[in-house]
């Protein structure tokens, strides 16, 4: 499945700012969010079946696919259209194997040596990062820069050519440009929309920079 990560809006109840997370992801798709993914690292599993039912239901009418972060199990009680797992989650070939070929299997990768052993084949896109500084993540590894995430993309290209990369971590209005530049077809962001005054704005202004960037690669 092709996944449009253009714009990964990603939702978590503790960089909300107190807003409804329904209410986030209305606004995120009408300025244009393209993926949205469901991470509440520290809830309980109820609560995350029910905040997934909800997005499920919010973005159904727009054709927006809801992600859930780490757990496979809250995807398929919700009906969502996949999930985002990491290195320390469960394993992408389990994951799929569990959801079947066509879930969106998304897997974040944070070193050289993980994009050249990851079963892309498996993969619908990747999350290559930490790209700048993020206060929304516990220790985070230290930032790669829009450099480190050109070099992972080219062994991810090299491997899997038609393979979406989004680039996370501390992407804002201000420095997301350079993330798309080094090769990322598109960017991950929680504080940038979550916590603006204006979160469809800012999901619309970060779409037009994405769009603008991506148009100047393919010219
Ligand atoms: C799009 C995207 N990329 C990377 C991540 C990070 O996943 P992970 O390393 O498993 O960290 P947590 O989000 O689980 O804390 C992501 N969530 N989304
Ligand atoms: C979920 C996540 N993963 C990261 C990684 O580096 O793998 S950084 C991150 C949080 C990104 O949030 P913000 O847009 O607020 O910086
Ligand atoms: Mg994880």
């Amino acid at each position: 499945m092709t996944v449009d990560v253009r714009l990964n809006a990603i939702l978590d109840p503790e960089r909300a700012g107190g807003r409804p997370l329904v209410d986030l992801a209305r606004a995120l798709v009408a300025g244009g969010a393209t993926l949205v993914q469901l991470r509440d690292k520290h809830g309980s599993t109820r609560r995350m079946i029910e905040e997934a039912r909800a997005l499920v239901d919010v973005l159904a009418p727009f054709g927006v696919p809801l992600v859930i972060n780490d757990r496979v199990d809250v995807a398929l009680a919700a009906g969502a259209a996949g999930v985002h797992v990491g290195p320390d989650d469960m394993a992408v070939e389990d994951a799929r194997a569990i959801l079947g070929p066509g879930a969106i299997v998304g897997h974040s990768i944070k070193t050289l040596d993980a994009a050249e052993r990851v079963p892309l084949d498996l993969l619908d896109y990747a999350g290559v990062g930490g790209v700048y500084a993020t206060l929304s993540k516990d220790n985070p590894a230290p930032p790669m820069g829009p450099e480190g995430l050109g070099k992972i993309r080219a062994v991810l290209r090299r491997r899997a050519p038609t393979m979406p990369v989004v680039g996370i971590a501390g992407i804002e209005i201000g420095n997301a440009a350079p993330v798309v530049a080094a090769g990322a077809d598109g960017v991950a962001v929680i504080s940038a929309l979550s916590l603006s005054p204006d979160p469809e704005v800012a999901a619309r202004t970060l779409r037009t920079i994405v769009d603008g960037v991506l148009a100047e690669r393919a010219a």
